[in-house]
């Protein structure tokens, strides 16, 4: 909350930024969230008014109003009511649709998960399953790289998070991975109710599909600690011995799937096309990892400085989450305007990543902004926020960036690629930011 200010209430809509009737600016959005917040920016001001699937949202844009609801300092500020109107039902009680002492109590208990020795057992488990399914990647010119790692990420998945599934034939497995991309869909689902051949009437099923492959596996889990993260979250307690019961296991699982999921993939797809346009980068990181083994630990792969340069650019030019969703649950003040109880926010970090303000030349690829010289990541706490910030900061971000590394590590030894430098990604932005045309790269073997 800033208090320096005098307080006003929130700006009046300008005439023609209704948007169209119910959707709001709900397809301006869609076609093209960036020059959405610059117009709000422009207008408005660090918050704005914004209509919005029926609803009149309030924008949050740059570094102190993004950071003001991040830190949450007077408590204002919830997640519940307010990603829960975004991605529905489906991820119901997930860490991050958890508030206050409840959301505490569970992630004190998730962080076990989580820990520098977890996280290193994980990597481990990475190498084969990722060496494996890029072992499949053909030698191809236009070869559409964003579906063949959404596939990758998902085996990946089924053996860290699963420890794969010995019970469960190939088909059963795929109609499971259908069910979680059913329910990580629904976000862009217009109907949202329980209806038969709609995004949300799958989604409802893919969840019952779901629940039901976890709770197959569960009592084997509980029998068992192994180290993939599902025994991983029936074994763990805090320091008060607290552990998750059933349903939160079920509950948990079913989040993290998709938290780790899309936007993984984002960032790595993004790599990808960052690093094929800009072949200097592709053979900086490609010494690097040259340098090192075939299956390097979790402090080497940290160690990639090139790889984490390039990743911190990624994430800033096109961050997987350009916006989170929250809803005050009581009047508070952000930048000096007056924010009722019960307002809708969309916080915007994607464009605090792009301010000029901020980043120098701020369209421009150039990882060397994040390097010991410049660190133009300093510039402010909320500049660069593509996990987000404050209690509910992703939990999984050293996951992510093991994962990521791991499979740029692996392309990065066995292929060369190239992408046409003047290539724009087409992105779809209906839930997060993906590329409609598969993201097509020249791939060989090196
Ligand atoms: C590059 C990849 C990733 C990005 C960009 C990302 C981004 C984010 C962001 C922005 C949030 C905060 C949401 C909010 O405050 O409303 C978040 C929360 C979360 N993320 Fe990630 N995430 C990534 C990967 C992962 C992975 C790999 C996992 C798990 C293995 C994970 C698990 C979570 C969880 C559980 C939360 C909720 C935390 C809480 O509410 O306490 N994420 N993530």
């Amino acid at each position: 909350m800033s208090t320096d200010q005098a307080v006003r209430p929130l700006p009046d809509l300008v005439s023609g930024d209704r948007g169209w009737p119910l959707l709001g600016r709900g397809l301006d959005y869609a076609r093209d969230p960036v020059a959405l917040m610059q117009h709000q920016w422009d207008t408005y001001g660090p918050v704005s008014p914004l209509p919005f699937l029926g609803k009149t949202y309030v924008m949050l844009l740059g570094p102190d109003a993004v950071g003001d609801a991040l830190r949450n300092a007077d408590k204002a500020f919830v997640n519940e009511p307010a990603w829960g109107a975004m991605v529905g039902p489906f991820f119901n009680r997930g860490l991050m649709l958890l508030d206050g002492s409840e959301h505490h109590g569970h992630r004190r208990i998730m962080q076990e998960a989580f820990t520098r020795d977890r996280l290193t057992r994980y990597a481990e488990l990475m190498h084969p399953s990722i060496a494996r399914g890029l072992a499949r990647w053909p030698a191809q010119e236009g070869f559409a790289c964003y579906p063949a790692l959404k596939q990758l990420t998902l085996d990946v998945a089924a053996d860290i998070f699963m420890g794969g599934a010995a019970d469960t034939t190939p088909g059963e497995m795929d109609r499971v991975n259908r069910a979680f991309i059913a329910c990580v869909q629904a976000a862009a689902g217009v109907v949202r109710a329980d209806v038969p051949f709609t995004r949300w009437g799958r989604a409802y099923r893919g969840r019952r599909v779901l629940e039901d492959f976890l709770r197959h596996y569960l009592p084997a889990k509980r029998a068992d600690p192994g180290d993939d993260l599902f025994s991983v979250l029936c074994h763990i307690e805090d320091a008060d011995g607290d552990r998750f019961s059933d349903d939160d296991v079920v509950n948990h699982m079913i989040f993290l799937m998709m938290a780790a999921h899309d936007t993984s993939t984002i960032t790595t797809s993004t790599m990808l096309q960052l690093l094929g346009q800009h072949p200097e980068w592709q053979e900086r990181c490609r010494e690097e990892s040259m340098a090192l083994g075939d299956a390097p630990g979790l402090a080497e792969l940290e160690g990639l400085t090139s790889l984490d340069m390039v990743m911190k650019e990624a994430l800033r030019l096109r961050a997987p989450v350009p916006a989170m969703a929250r809803q005050t649950v009581k009047e508070t003040v952000v930048q000096g305007v007056r924010l009722p109880a019960g307002t809708p926010l969309a916080v915007g970090v994607q464009f605090n990543h792009l301010m000029p303000e901020l980043w120098s030349d701020p369209t421009r690829f150039d990882p060397e902004r994040f390097g010991p010289e410049r660190r133009e990541d300093k510039s402010h706490r909320y500049a660069w926020a593509p996990f987000g910030g404050g209690v509910h900061k992703c939990i999984g971000l050293h996951f992510a960036g093991a994962e990521v590394k791991t499979i740029l590590h692996h392309l990065l030894r066995t292929r060369r690629w190239h992408v046409d430098p003047s290539y724009v990604a087409p992105l779809d932005n209906h839930s997060l930011p993906y590329p409609k045309d598969g993201q097509p790269i020249d791939i060989a073997p090196l």
